[in-house]
Order: C-alpha cells, then structure tokens, then sequence
C-alpha cells in the first residue's frame, strides 16, 4: 500500500484516484477548483461514468480516497504523486502545457526526498524531462519523473482502467519504474516499461491511430453510398480480417469528445516542429471537418434550404454513457443549424442544458412538431427507440441518422424517409 496524490479531479484524475484507492493505496486528490473538491468531499461524484460514483463512494467510506485544495497536505505525506491536470489545446493546436507546469512547480515546493512523480496527462515528447527541470529549478530535491499515459475511454473508463491493454511505464532510472510496476501490481493489465520519450510518443501514435482509422471508414462510407454499397456489411467485412480488426470502423458524423480533435492536432505541431509535417493526420482532420457537416449537407440536398425547419437533434454527449460535451459534433451540427437560420432543439439522456438552444430530456417532445430529426449520438434511448414513435410524434418523419442505428431493413412498409450513413436513403411509402 503507498500513499499516493492525485493533482486533478478531471475524468483522468477522479478514475486513477478512485481506481488506485481500489487497488488498496491510500489516495487523496487535489484540485484547485474549491467547488469541484467541496462537492466530492459530500461524495458527489461530478462526472456521468457508469459505475463511477458508487467505486468512489465505497473508497470514502473505507477511508482510502481523499480530496482536498490543500496541495501541501497531500503532498507532503505521498510517496508518490500523479499529475492528471487538462493539456488543452493552444490557439495554434500545440498543447498547452502551462497546467502541467503550474502544477509541478508546485508540488516541488513541499514535495519529499525520493518521491515519485508520475506524469498521467497526455504530453508532447520532451514533457518529461521539461517537468524534471521545472521542478528542479525550485526544489532541489532528488526525485524521478516517469510517463504514465492514460489510455481509459469515457462511458467505459473503469473497465479500461482495470481491464486495458497495456500499461505504459516511461522511465530513465530502473528503481523508480520499479515504484510505479508495484502500484499497479494487483492489476493482470500487460505492462511495458520504456524510455519517456516513447512512451510520451506512444500515447500520441495511438489516439492518432484510432482517429485515422475513424476517418478511413468515413471517407469508405462517402464511397459505399456513391457506388452503392452498404458501408455496415463492408466494414463489418473489413473487420473480420485480425489484421485490420472490428473496432473503430463505425461510420458516422467524426470523432469529437476531449482527446482525438486535441490530440491529432497537437501531435501535427509536434511533427511541424521536428521538421516532418505529418501530411496523413492533417487529411484525418480535414475528413473530420467535413464528416461533422455532413447531415447538414444530406438536409440541405433534401430541403434546399432549412431556414424555420425545427430539428430535433438526438443526442448531445460526444459519445453515449457520458455527459461530456466537449468538441461533441453535436454542438458544431447545432452552430451550423443556426447559422442557417432552422431551429433546433436538443435532446439527451444525460446533459441537461447546452449555451446552444433549448433542451430536453423527453425524446416524444423534441420530435413532436419537429420538421426533421438528426440523431448524433447512439444513446440506447435513441438507437433503440421503436421506429412507431417517429411516425406517431412527427409531421412528417424524416430521419437523418449520423450513427447508422438502424439496419435499413426495418423501414421496409415505414411511412418514414431515412438517410444514414454510407448506405442509400429510404424514400419512405411513395
Ligand atoms: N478525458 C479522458 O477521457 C482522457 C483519457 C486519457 C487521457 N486524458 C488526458 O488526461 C489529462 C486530463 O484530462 P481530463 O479530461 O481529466 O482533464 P479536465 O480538464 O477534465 O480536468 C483537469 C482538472 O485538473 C484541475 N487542475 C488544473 N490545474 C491544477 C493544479 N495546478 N492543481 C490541481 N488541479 C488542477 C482542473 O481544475 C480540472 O478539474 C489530459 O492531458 C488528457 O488529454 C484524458
Ligand atoms: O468506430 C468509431 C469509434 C469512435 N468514434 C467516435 O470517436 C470519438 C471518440 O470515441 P472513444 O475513443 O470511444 O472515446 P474517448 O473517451 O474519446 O477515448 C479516446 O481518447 C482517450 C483520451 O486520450 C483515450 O484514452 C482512449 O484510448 C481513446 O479511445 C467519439 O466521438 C466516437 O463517437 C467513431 O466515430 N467511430
């Protein structure tokens, strides 16, 4: 058992912090925002993630998960500190470290001889060794920094962090690489253990890899439309090859949420600065681009022009069984529905209000009176929802589905027109 820090209780810091209480260390977390830590120390837990708050709930009552403001209290006692504050991206897509920074250069003013420091926040390469010396500069203590990158998914975070691939360990010292293996040693989780700078770049590859491949499948499903094809059959083809995989071919409207859009871009400068611009990830991005717009594109084929239309837009988390809405398309589908004058109104299990437009938890009342419906994230509440509601609660239901949720079959004998992702549009009864 070790007594561990956490600095930051974003999605990265809440689930290492209540996963490593889990694991029997005794864990505290700090976070600068007193709102944030006040209501975690009631035991709310701030985040929708599916078994999330009870997980964090029980570590309080056990005594083993902490929170506090108060840096010095939790630094002071740690044997080893976790750094998982945001890396937003900077206006010109580089990642903007000064959180990392503030941070270390804190810690290092009350942290101990010989305490670990564990850099959990997705960083360019170089990041490493820059904290070593941020953090030098002002303590003069002997420490170790090792990378640490976080590989967890939101809506699936505490699966991933118990049951992921790999964990990756970056280290230059041997002993302090040993540290961090035993933390994790209760885990089964494969283990890689390699030098900082590539373990800083695996995190990096990775998230650019799985973003590529979700642009490949979009620019496959402008083909299968155009040709005729199904894009569901052909990815599901594709993905029975091991080589290729199942995973990460599913069509629809581009990535969003809080890393990949970051993430490409910041690995692009990195490239740009090396002096080897990364040609192939700035086409992932632009297909994105494109991709995001594309349900707008397929109404204005079908409308001319949407200016009154009400649209119902299903769906606002950039992905299911979260409430995280950052870099959703949805919002940048809602921006571009306004921009040209139509009236949306939103609607999502989880995330209650949005600075867009109106928004409602009742799927029947965003449909009803509603021109058109878009759906953008395949909720089970929206995926699953009987086509019957469609035809019963819309004047005149036309469907513009970005998740490809259901299979075309099921419109067969349906008064409703549907148009999906890469596959042909249904017409509806003529
Ligand atoms: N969100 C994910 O699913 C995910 C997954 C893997 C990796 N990551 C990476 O992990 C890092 C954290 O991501 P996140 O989504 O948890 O971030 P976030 O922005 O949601 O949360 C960061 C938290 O850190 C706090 N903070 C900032 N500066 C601080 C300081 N000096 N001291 C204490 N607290 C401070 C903020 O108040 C905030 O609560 C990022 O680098 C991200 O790229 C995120
Ligand atoms: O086949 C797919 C898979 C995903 N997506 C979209 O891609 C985005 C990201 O989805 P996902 O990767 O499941 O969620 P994140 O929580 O953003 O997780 C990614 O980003 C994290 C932060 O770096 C990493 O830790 C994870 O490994 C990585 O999967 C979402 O908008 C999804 O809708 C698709 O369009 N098609």
């Amino acid at each position: 058992m070790r007594k561990i820090a956490v600095i930051g209780t974003g999605y990265v810091g809440l689930v290492t912090g209540t996963c490593l209480a889990s694991l029997g260390h005794e864990v505290t977390c700090v976070d600068i925002d007193e709102k944030r830590i006040a209501s975690l120390q009631d035991g709310h837990c701030p985040l929708h993630e599916p078994g999330l708050s009870p997980l964090m709930q029980s570590n309080i009552l056990d005594k083993r998960l902490h929170f506090t403001t108060v840096l010095q209290e939790a630094v002071q006692r740690a044997e080893a500190i976790f750094i998982a504050v945001g890396t937003p991206e900077n206006e010109d897509g580089s990642a903007d470290l000064s959180y990392v920074k503030n941070a270390a250069e804190n810690l290092s003013l009350y942290m101990n001889d010989g305490t670990l420091v564990i850099l959990k926040s997705t960083v360019p390469p170089g990041t490493n060794q820059a904290v070593h010396s941020w953090m030098q500069a002002i303590s003069g203590r002997t420490f170790h920094v090792v990378s640490n990158p976080e590989f967890l998914r939101e809506g699936s975070a505490l699966h991933d962090f118990f049951y992921g691939d790999r964990i990756v360990i970056g280290h230059s010292d041997a002993e302090a690489g040993q540290m961090l293996v035993e933390i994790y040693s209760k885990m089964k989780t494969p283990i890689l253990q390699t030098d900082p700078l590539s373990a800083e770049m695996i995190k990096y590859a990775s998230n650019a890899f799985l973003a590529t491949k979700i642009s490949f499948i979009n620019e496959i499903s402008s083909l299968t439309e155009k040709v005729g094809a199904d894009i569901e059959q052909v990815a599901q083809g594709m993905g029975m090859d091991r080589r290729i995989g199942e995973q990460f071919l599913r069509a629809g409207i581009g990535f969003g949420g809080s890393c990949f859009p970051k993430d490409t871009k910041a690995l692009i400068e990195v490239a740009k600065e090396a002096g080897h611009p990364f040609r192939l990830l700035s086409a992932v991005i632009d297909v994105n681009d494109r991709q995001k717009n594309l349900l707008i594109e397929k109404a204005l084929n079908r409308y001319g022009c949407l200016k009154g239309k009400r649209v119902a837009v299903l769906g606002l988390a950039f992905k299911p069984n979260t409430d995280d809405i950052r870099e959703s398309p949805a919002l940048s589908l809602i921006k571009r529905l306004q921009e040209l004058e139509a009236d949306p109104i939103g609607y999502d299990p989880v995330v209650k209000s949005i600075p867009l437009c109106p928004v409602s938890d009742s799927i029947h009342e965003v449909l009803t009176g509603a021109d058109f419906a878009m759906i953008c994230t395949d909720w089970p509440s929206i995926s699953d929802l009987p086509l019957d509601v469609y035809e019963n609660t819309m004047k005149e239901p036309v469907l513009f589905d970005g998740r490809n949720c259901y299979p075309q079959e099921a419109f067969q004998g349906r008064n409703i027109e549907y148009h999906s992702i890469g596959r042909r549009s249904y017409k509806g009864l003529e």
